[in-house]
């Protein structure tokens, strides 16, 4: 495995990780690769493993097989000096009702030994702060809105500062309102330099929210990289009009693309074109446009369509997205 240790590195790193259960293979063969600083959108249908995943990086679970690097170092045998930099959210955290928020983080806060309690109303005001909390600090919790617990949980998560923050659909039941506060706040833990690794079924969530993302399919990995690689590898769909459709086609067909008759479009004289490039083939619009232009074809109307990460994420995983949200 690659060498964690510098700012390059990896923050989660795993290789062939594997979790069966019985005959059930629910994590199979995993490698992942979340670069430091990352917000990692770790994407996927409910039950494709994205939760057998995250408790086996922080040593909630133990794999089958395969091994496992968070901060550089080996889970499980290092869990010990690396979960003090790790905060997680994974299961919705327990709150006592009729205690305020800050009440609750005074007790979590306490329950941590590696936590000074000289130190402790200082670290909660921050972590609440951070979080957005401070005005709710001395209101019970039952008073929050499911937004507001469940930004008290990530607050929880960063009583001390991390560098790892692991959260488990973050934003699951709650209402738009709620869900906007925590991918606000996911977005600014970020900026602050905090790599974050997040799941979701959600593709328009992690559209919005991260730099990377992880597709998990039937516990594989089916793709990881940048949303923009991604993106990449899918078909972009080229809409032309102009009144010269075979001198066009001609051109189009010269830069590697290829062209379809569209009929009449709405607004074209003559007719107009639809051409895609095939996948990993890019040509860049300015230049289509340039060659276009200088075989005096008379462009009446052109647009680019990216690829949707939809289309491709179906079709990685075989199965229809929930886009909403
Ligand atoms: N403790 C367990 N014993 C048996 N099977 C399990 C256990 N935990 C998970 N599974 C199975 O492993 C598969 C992956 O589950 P997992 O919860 O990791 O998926 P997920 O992507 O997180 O889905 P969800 O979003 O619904 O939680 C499912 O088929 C699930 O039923």
């Amino acid at each position: 495995m690659n060498d964690a240790s510098g700012p390059a590195g990896l923050a989660i790193e795993s290789e062939g990780l594997s979790k069966r259960f019985g005959h059930r293979s629910a994590v199979d063969s995993v490698n992942l690769a979340v670069p430091r600083g990352s917000v990692y959108g770790f994407l996927g249908p409910n039950g494709s493993g994205k939760t057998t995943t995250i408790r086996l990086l922080l040593g909630l679970a133990a794999p089958t097989s395969g091994g496992i690097r968070v901060l550089g170092r080996p889970i499980p045998a290092g869990l010990s000096a690396v979960l003090p930099e790790v905060g997680a959210l994974v299961e919705g955290p327990a709150f006592y009702p009729f205690l305020s928020g800050a009440a609750n983080l005074r007790r979590l806060d306490a329950a941590d030994r590696h936590a000074p309690r000289s130190t402790r109303a200082a670290r909660i005001d921050e972590a609440l702060e951070l979080v957005g909390l401070s005005h709710a600090a001395g209101k019970k919790v039952r008073a929050y809105s499911l937004g507001m617990k469940q930004r008290l949980g990530i607050a929880n998560a960063l009583l001390r500062p991390r560098e790892l923050l692991v959260l488990d659909e973050p934003t699951n039941g709650l209402d738009p309102q709620g869900t906007r506060e925590v991918r606000s706040l996911v977005r600014s833990l970020a900026a602050g330099g905090t790599t974050v690794f997040v799941s979701s079924h959600l593709l328009a969530e992690v559209e919005q929210m991260c730099t990377h993302v992880g597709v998990m399919s039937v516990g594989k990995l089916v793709a990881q990289g940048t949303l923009r690689e991604l993106r990449a590898a899918g078909t972009a769909r080229i809409m032309l009009r102009t009144p010269d459709v075979a001198a066009a086609a001609r051109v189009l067909s010269g830069l590697g693309l290829h062209p379809e008759p569209a009929g009449v479009l709405p607004g074209a004289d003559h007719g107009g074109l639809l051409s895609t490039s095939p996948p990993g083939h890019t040509v860049a619009p300015e230049d289509i446009v340039a060659a276009l232009v200088a075989a005096g074809v008379r462009v009446q109307g052109f647009s680019v369509e990216d690829a949707s990460l939809e289309e491709r994420f179906v079709s990685l995983t075989g199965e229809g997205f929930d886009v909403a949200g």
